[in-house]
């Protein structure tokens, strides 16, 4: 008799036990009549009360119960008859036997749906889920969740009014996301900078910013590039006009630094200007030399069509391209700064300023959208040879680098600057409009310095009379500070570097 207890025997002699199981055995017979028949209607209403929960073991007292159970008619027994919840504490001892005689234990099984279906449509019921109030009582909170009666809100809400925050897990959880941890969030920043950062030629360039949203800044609204990126309007001359012939020197002996074609003449003289030298300090090094930086002068370099042919000749620095590391950094009120982990020596060729290559009415238009403000300005003006004549100025070029640009553009201003930027025609020299901006240290600048220039170069001993208010205030900190950056006018018009 397998799950089986023998119905009133010895000490059990006034507990009921239910067969739990579907099997009918010899001996289910002895079940008596008066539980058959509803002398103890309890036993199926307990039974059909809780269908979620699937063994009950329930102790009553017989002698209360059995007055009320003459009659075999469930729906009256009590609707709020001790509920599971209400169960004596499992921890409270319980009496010895002799102290309970009159006790049944009643083992209450889960019915199973039929059961449910059968004792609904006996009773009429048209709801058979299991869930009908009448039948099966609830708790309060149940009955107030089916008659909806939880507290709504008074008037309407407009749910476009509510901001989804992602700092709640909540909103989070329902689009399925995770929040973007702090550190997620700069690690995704640094992945699309670095990506950026690879492309560019030359030694590594790295970021060193903290803050989120400046490295936000750096990385999204900014593209690295390694040549001039020309833009509509911006006509060149041929790179094999007969203007352009490169030196005559020989590819043997290499570039006669005295005499070759491609130095520069002093102005108002036939004197030649000898702008490179081998490094003192360091003999592998070829740089400007101090007398050269100190003038205003434009660098030619030997090229293609040079007779020197290249390999050898120490007139090809620019265009070898950039050999220091550099280090983009956050300077606090100046915005982002520039640096490098490595030594400079005094006259070493740093970096090229690059930009969009845009038409002087174009540079105007972009400059008006800036609300003439000048806060930020990235426009530098290819002036060299442009003459206070409006014919020419129309012809003049402007290398924008807010969008695009190289490292250098984030280069500060300082009215005692440790870096020149010096025009250098290291291709086509039969275009005047179009020349590169190199920059070059003035002196053996240590590693980690900041690297900056002045932005009004050629007026670096000027003192203004009077600042003027529209101008950006300088914030160099340097003894000689001219307080301001530029007197209201693009980098580089009307100043020759
Ligand atoms: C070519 S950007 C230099 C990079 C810039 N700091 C950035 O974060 O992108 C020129 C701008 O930098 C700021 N700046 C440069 N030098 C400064 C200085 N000495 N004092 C105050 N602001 C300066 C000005 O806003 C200026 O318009």
């Amino acid at each position: 008799m397998a799950g089986r207890v023998p119905l009133g025997s010895g000490a059990n002699q006034n507990r009921v036990f239910i067969d739990l199981t579907d099997e009918t055995e010899p001996g289910d017979s002895e079940v008596p009549k008066n539980l058959v028949q509803g002398k103890f209607p309890f036993v199926t209403a307990l039974a059909y009360r809780s269908p979620t929960v699937p063994l009950k073991r329930k102790s009553l007292d017989v002698s209360e119960e059995t007055s009320d159970s003459s009659s075999s008619d469930v729906r009256k027994f009590p609707r709020r008859a001790p509920l599971p919840h209400a169960h004596p504490d499992p921890s409270t001892p319980s009496p010895p036997p002799s102290l309970r005689p009159s006790q049944i234990s009643v083992v209450i099984p889960s019915p199973t749906s039929k059961q449910k279906r059968d004792f609904a449509i006996a009773q009429g019921v048209s709801d058979v889920n299991g869930m009908d109030i009448n039948i099966f009582p609830t708790t309060d909170e149940e009955e107030r969740v089916a008659k909806a009666a939880y507290p709504t809100t008074q008037g309407r809400v407009d749910r476009r009014s509510i901001p989804l925050s992602f700092k709640s897990s909540s909103a989070l959880n329902v689009l399925n996301l995770t929040p973007p941890s702090e550190t997620n969030h700069r690690s995704k920043l640094l992945q699309t900078l670095d990506e950026k950062l690879k492309r560019i030629n030359g030694p590594t360039v790295i970021p060193s910013v903290d803050s989120p949203k400046r490295l936000a800044k750096l990385a999204d609204n900014f593209e690295f590039i390694n040549s001039y990126q020309y833009r509509a309007g911006v006509e060149r001359i041929p790179d094999d006009s007969d203007f352009n012939i490169g030196c005559a020197c020989s590819a043997i002996d290499g570039c006669d630094r005295f005499e070759c074609d491609c130095l520069s003449k002093e102005e108002d003289s036939e004197d030649r200007i000898v702008p490179y030298q081998i490094c003192e300090t360091n003999p592998r090094l070829i740089v400007a030399t101090k007398s050269f930086l100190k003038r205003k002068a434009i660098i030619y370099e030997c090229n293609s069509r040079c007779g020197c042919g290249g390999k050898r000749c120490w007139n090809h620095v620019v265009q070898k391209g950039r050999t220091v590391r550099l280090e983009i950094f956050d300077t606090g009120a100046r915005g982002f700064g520039l640096r490098s982990p490595d030594l400079i020596h005094g006259g070493q060729f740093i970096d090229l300023y690059l930009g969009e290559v845009i038409t002087k009415a174009e540079a105007d238009e972009r400059e008006n959208l800036t609300d003439g403000s000048h806060t930020q300005s990235y426009l530098f003006s290819l002036d060299w040879y442009v003459k206070d004549d409006d014919d020419e100025e129309e012809n003049m070029k402007v290398i924008d680098g807010r969008k695009f640009g190289s490292a250098t553009r984030f280069m500060n201003h300082s009215c005692n600057p440790n870096c020149k930027i010096v025009p250098v025609c290291t291709t086509n020299h039969a275009d005047q409009y179009l020349y590169n901006l190199a920059f070059f240290a003035y002196r053996d600048i240590s590693p980690g310095t900041e690297l900056t220039f002045d932005y009004n170069q050629g007026e670096e001993n000027t003192t203004p009379q009077k600042i003027d208010p529209e101008a950006v205030q300088c914030l160099c900190g340097e003894v000689k500070c001219r307080g301001q950056l530029w007197p209201n006018k693009r980098k580089g018009q009307g100043s020759k570097p």
